[in-house]
């Protein structure tokens, strides 16, 4: 069951053409990483899904409910943070929500409790400071807690951790992953480390559409090669384990020699078993008296796919 339903969506500027018949699927309950380069129409695709721009052709569906441009009811069930959240800086965090639980609405009785709730879940209860007092990481955090006020099924984030330090993006990080199971949340970025630490679906837009849409352990299956590293002390001559490696690809041994360079680093890839092939490649490279420093099975990275799905 997908709480996102994007159908078929074309999206244009004039004559720019941004979106291009994009299908998105976003799974009930999941964290899903939207990632593209700048430009690719991340924002352009989440103001659509919010109703705050109108498609050229094709629908969205929130919780099986069509968006309608403007004025969409969808948007009960739905929790915003912008890419550059405004704020008024003279008000405290608590002035703040109360002012955004009354322009939506939010019950008189219920609005102080979940406010507490709210400002306790971002860590910043008890938090007396006017709002220009605050660091980047603690107004990201304000905007989740605007964005969560009215308990939403869905949280959409634009681009939420790139204007953060490293400490203000793990703090955000931890944060939007301790909201699992609570809320499905749909966030835009292009820090591939981000998506692959908290995420469980990710979709990579390009072009103005979709390239891959699936879960990281199945695109991580589908697209990474298998590979190895190697270093050696010392290469005495570069052309004599180059051809010994050719060799080795010759006999089926491994698939390519993806890089062999002076800083004496090796990456071969394969498509056999990993203990079968490094203890063949080790067997081969010592007969030849060239015994690496160090053998590393590589994890893919979600950086590598990224750029085999988009090149
Ligand atoms: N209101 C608009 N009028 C004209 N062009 C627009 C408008 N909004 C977006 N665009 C153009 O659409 C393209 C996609 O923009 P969008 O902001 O959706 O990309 P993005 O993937 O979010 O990029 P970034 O990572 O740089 O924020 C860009 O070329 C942008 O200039």
């Amino acid at each position: 069951m997908n709480i996102i339903e994007v159908k078929n969506v074309s999206k244009s500027f004039g004559s720019k053409q941004v979106l291009d018949g994009l299908h998105l699927g976003v799974p009930t309950g999941s964290i899903f990483g939207f990632v593209g380069g700048n430009g690719a129409g991340k924002t352009t695709t989440m103001k659509l899904i919010l109703g705050l721009e109108e498609t050229t052709r094709g629908d969205i569906f929130v919780g099986g409910e069509k968006v309608t441009f403007g004025n969409t009811k969808t948007n009960r069930i739905t929790g915003y943070l912008s890419d550059v959240p405004e704020f008024y800086p003279y008000m405290s965090a608590e002035e703040y929500l109360t002012f955004c639980g009354e322009i939506t609405g939010l019950k008189k009785a219920e609005q102080k409790q979940r406010i507490k709730e709210t400002l306790a879940l971002v860590g910043l209860e008890g938090n007396k400071k006017r709002i220009k007092g605050f660091s980047r990481g603690m107004k990201q955090r304000l905007g989740i807690a605007q964005a969560m006020l009215n308990n939403p099924e869905l949280l959409i984030c634009d681009e939420p951790t790139s204007a953060l330090d490293p400490e203000g993006r793990n703090e955000f990080l931890e944060l939007l992953a301790s909201l699992k199971g609570k809320m499905t949340i749909l966030f835009s970025t292009h820090i591939l480390g981000d998506v692959e630490r908290i995420c469980d679906y990710v979709g990579i837009l390009d072009e103005g559409k979709l390239k891959v849409s699936s879960s990281i352990e199945e695109l991580k299956q589908t697209y990474a090669k298998p590979q190895i590293e190697l270093f050696f002390d010392e290469v005495a001559n570069f052309s004599a384990l180059a051809a010994e490696l050719n060799a080795l690809k010759e006999q089926g041994v491994i698939t390519e020699v993806e890089k062999i360079n002076k800083r004496n680093q090796v990456i071969i890839s394969y498509n056999k078993d990993y203990a079968e092939t490094a203890a063949a490649l080790l067997e081969s490279l010592i007969a030849k008296k060239t015994m690496p420093i160090s053998l590393r099975k590589m994890n893919p990275s979600l950086e590598s796919i990224f750029l085999e799905v988009i090149q």
